[in-house]
């Protein structure tokens, strides 16, 4: 749908033209053509269910079910009488809704059964709308594909759509919720926009750079528009990792002296035995990652072995292991035993883990930390605090669960600090993908400032823009279109 749209020179005069329409032509869906159905909610007995088509023949086939002339007013819910149209036999009384096409999901022709949930209705209508010549069972995310096929969504809604039905916690549901609303698609469509508009005008310059009528200054003018852009480009690209960790959840990993009672925080956070708690100092020596939501947001929580030397091999392999996942970490949770602060084992700690981590600037740092001292309530009510020269840190006890709350809130701060807030600001790249051509279309307008040569920057200019275009799904791949909607349910 972009080519050729800017080639001649007298777009540039006619000005910006609403370029970034939805994908309206492209590869058709596979299979479209044959009206295709399934049950859309999910599976097992439940009160309503609902079975939907999408196609030419679901008028027909909704005509079939209710031995009806005429079909129902579009959009509206009515009561009708299912029967099956082999043996007339009554299948259940059901709301249905006519959606005529393009104003529905799909843009096809869609009909929607609401039935009576019982798995006897519901595979009873299925087989009478399998027996309508031209309708077929639906393939997985089948009606989202041809959503997406008919210029419904774009790539990125898809993506949003997909993220929403698997949303887990708050956080990841405001974030596919926004991405569902095409906000990063129209973000990206403004920015595509603007390099059309950068490429006549340097088009423009190309083919009538010594005609008199050309405005002046064009070249220059693309030059600003380019420039604006990578700023844009540039902030976007810096938090791209936070969406990506919303998506699939952050890293969070406990680690600490022997005893320090991670295993005890793990299994409090998680409300889950995953780890053995015992009085025996190495007690932990795998690695034990569990998913939890952690005050609104997915957090991979892992528990390590203690850290200390001198051990046997087996304990030494799980000590490596913990310094492993440590580097991987987003947020680090340091522990220490708050009545054990003089062990050799917790000056360690305290001056190898604690201070490298801490010594990197909040800006440059890719890890945050928080120290927690743990087991407070064996410390003396009166007796001195901890010792003064500590960093930062919380107090808990994972006995009592005193300082729990606290450590709560300080969890939700550093976690929308590592994961963004997807209520406010610009909205986050979610996946690879979208990091992937973010950065080509970066590079691309790096090689345009670089260039020489017109035709060439010109040419950086389209490839920059080609990113832009992939980023929505605009000439996307079968290989990237299969990937995407392979996430997606029967019925969806
Ligand atoms: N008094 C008190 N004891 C605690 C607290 N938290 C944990 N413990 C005890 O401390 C001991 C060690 O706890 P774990 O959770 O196994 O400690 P760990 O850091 O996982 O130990 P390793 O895996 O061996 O490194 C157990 O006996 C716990 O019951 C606490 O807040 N107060
Ligand atoms: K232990
Ligand atoms: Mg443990």
């Amino acid at each position: 749908m972009w080519r050729g749209l800017w080639t001649l020179a007298a777009q540039a005069a006619r000005g910006p033209r609403r370029l970034c329409t939805r994908r309206s032509s492209g590869a058709p869906a596979p299979g479209s053509g044959a009206t295709i159905f399934a049950l859309s909610s999910g599976q097992g007995r439940c009160g309503i269910a609902v079975i939907r088509t999408s196609g030419p023949s679901s008028g027909h086939a909704l005509r079939i079910l209710t031995a009806a002339r005429d079909l129902p007013p579009a959009r509206h819910a009515s009561l009708r009488l299912l029967s099956d149209p082999r043996s007339g036999e009554p299948l259940d009384r059901a709301l249905v809704l006519w959606f005529p096409g393009p104003r529905s999901f799909t843009g096809e022709d869609c009909v929607e059964f609401h039935v009576h949930g019982g798995p006897a209705v519901v595979s009873g209508v299925l087989q009478a709308l399998g027996s309508v010549p031209g309708l077929r069972p639906a393939e997985a995310g089948e009606f989202t594909r041809r959503a997406f096929a008919n210029g419904k969504l774009n790539l990125t809604e898809v993506e949003g759509l997909a993220d929403l039905i698997h949303a887990e916690t708050e956080a990841q549901r405001r974030q596919a919720l926004r991405q569902l609303d095409g906000e990063l698609g129209h973000l990206c469509c403004g920015w595509a926009e603007t390099l059309t508009k950068a490429l006549a005008h340097v088009e423009a310059y190309i083919d009538f750079g010594e005609d008199d009528n050309l405005e002046e200054g064009v070249l220059e003018q693309a030059d600003v528009e380019v420039r604006a852009l990578e700023v844009a480009l540039g902030a976007h690209l810096q938090d791209a990792r936070r969406g990506q960790r919303l998506r699939s959840g952050a890293h969070v990993v406990v680690t600490g002296p022997p005893n320090a009672g991670k295993s005890s925080l793990v299994n409090l956070l998680s409300r889950k035995p995953v780890s053995i708690v015992s009085p025996e100092p190495g007690t932990t020596r795998d690695v034990l990652e569990t998913p939890v939501d952690l005050a609104g947001f997915p957090v991979l929580l892992s528990d390590t072995a203690g850290l200390r030397e001198g051990v046997g091999p087996v304990e030494q392999e799980g000590v490596r292991r913990a310094r492993d996942r440590l580097e991987q970490a987003d947020l680090i949770l340091a522990m220490l035993d708050a009545s054990d602060l003089a062990s050799p084992s917790s000056c360690n700690f305290l001056a190898t883990v604690v201070a490298s981590v801490g010594a990197q600037s909040p800006s440059d740092s890719s890890q945050r930390l928080l120290l927690v001292l743990n087991k407070s309530d064996l410390l003396s009510r009166k007796g001195p605090g901890p010792r003064p020269d500590l960093p930062p840190h919380l107090l808990l006890s994972c006995l009592t669960g005193e300082g729990l709350d606290g450590l709560l809130e300080a969890l939700r701060k550093e976690l929308a600090a590592v994961c963004g807030d997807p209520s406010t600001g610009s909205p986050l790249l979610t996946r690879a993908r979208h990091q992937h051509h973010l950065q080509g279309c970066l590079d691309a307008l790096g090689h345009y400032k670089q260039s020489k040569d017109l035709a060439l920057a010109a040419e950086a200019l389209r490839v920059a823009r080609g990113h832009l275009t992939q980023l929505t799904g605009g000439g996307g791949t079968e290989e990237i279109l299969d990937i995407i909607f392979r996430d997606f349910c029967v019925g969806k």
